[in-house]
């Protein structure tokens, strides 16, 4: 009854054009918490992992300049994926959209302040001790972005993608010595993002160790 109630807000929001960030720690649930989002509010997904990956299966230039960056656990340079994703904003710009991933540093929330204000940024606030657990666990059907978890949320068929039936993969990036170094990366780059939406009085933050005790909460955003 109150997550009908809730669910109309959203969409009584959405009726205009909706801006909404989603922020946490590499792990903490970004990709399956928009992927519920997505499917219960019709919003457009963009997700800077999501476009980086695609550009390095692909071949292209960006992709092969790109690749040992992210290898090593590094953020890519602020230009580069600032543009990446202003361009792919572009197509969308008469849609509600999620940006999953982008901004991560102070520099890339200056440049997507440039081009539009954000509505609500919703901070998944989960410990790292989770998180580690949860990576080298992961498996990706890398041309839709949907994640799985042989623990959490296994697919139908070990080892392939529920609708489409093809292949998962395992990152690159996901074994435990690099996703030390992007918890570093968050820790230096990322968090100062989270008080300059604090600033700004858009920032919620959700905290816990489960997805599906923290989902319930995010329904209720739209509220503010
Ligand atoms: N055990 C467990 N795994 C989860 C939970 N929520 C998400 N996952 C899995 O954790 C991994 C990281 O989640 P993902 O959404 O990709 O996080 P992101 O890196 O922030 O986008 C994936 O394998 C998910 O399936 C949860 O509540 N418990
Ligand atoms: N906004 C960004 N700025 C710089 N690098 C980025 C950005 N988004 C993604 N990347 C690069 O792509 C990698 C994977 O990103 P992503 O799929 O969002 O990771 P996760 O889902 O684990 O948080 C990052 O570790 C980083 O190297």
């Amino acid at each position: 009854m109150v997550v009908t109630t809730l669910t109309q807000h959203w969409k009584m929001l959405l009726q205009r054009i909706f801006r909404a960030v989603i922020m946490g720690p590499p792990g903490s649930g970004k990709g399956t918490v928009s992927g519920r989002i997505v499917k219960s509010f019709g919003l457009m997904h963009l997700s800077s992992g999501d476009l980086l990956r695609a550009n390095i299966k692909d071949k292209t230039e960006l992709g092969l300049l790109m690749k040992s960056c992210i290898d090593q656990g590094q953020l890519v340079p602020d230009d580069v994926i600032s543009r990446l994703i202003l361009t792919e904003m572009r197509n969308i710009d008469q849609s509600s959209w999620l940006l999953d991933g982008f901004p991560r540093t102070v520099s890339q929330a200056e440049s997507l302040d440039n081009v539009c204000s954000v509505n609500t940024v919703i901070n998944l606030d989960v410990p790292y001790q989770t998180i580690k657990q949860r990576l080298t666990s992961r498996w990706l059907h890398l041309p839709s972005g949907r994640v799985y978890n042989i623990d959490f949320n296994p697919p139908k068929i070990a080892g392939l993608d529920d609708v489409t039936g093809e292949p998962l993969i395992q990152r690159d990036d996901d074994t435990p010595e690099t996703v030390t170094r992007r918890l570093k990366a968050y820790e230096n780059q990322t968090r100062p993002v989270l008080e300059y939406y604090r600033s700004k009085g858009v920032l919620e933050t959700f905290s816990g160790t489960e997805t599906n005790k923290i989902w319930p909460h995010i329904q209720v955003v739209g509220k503010a």
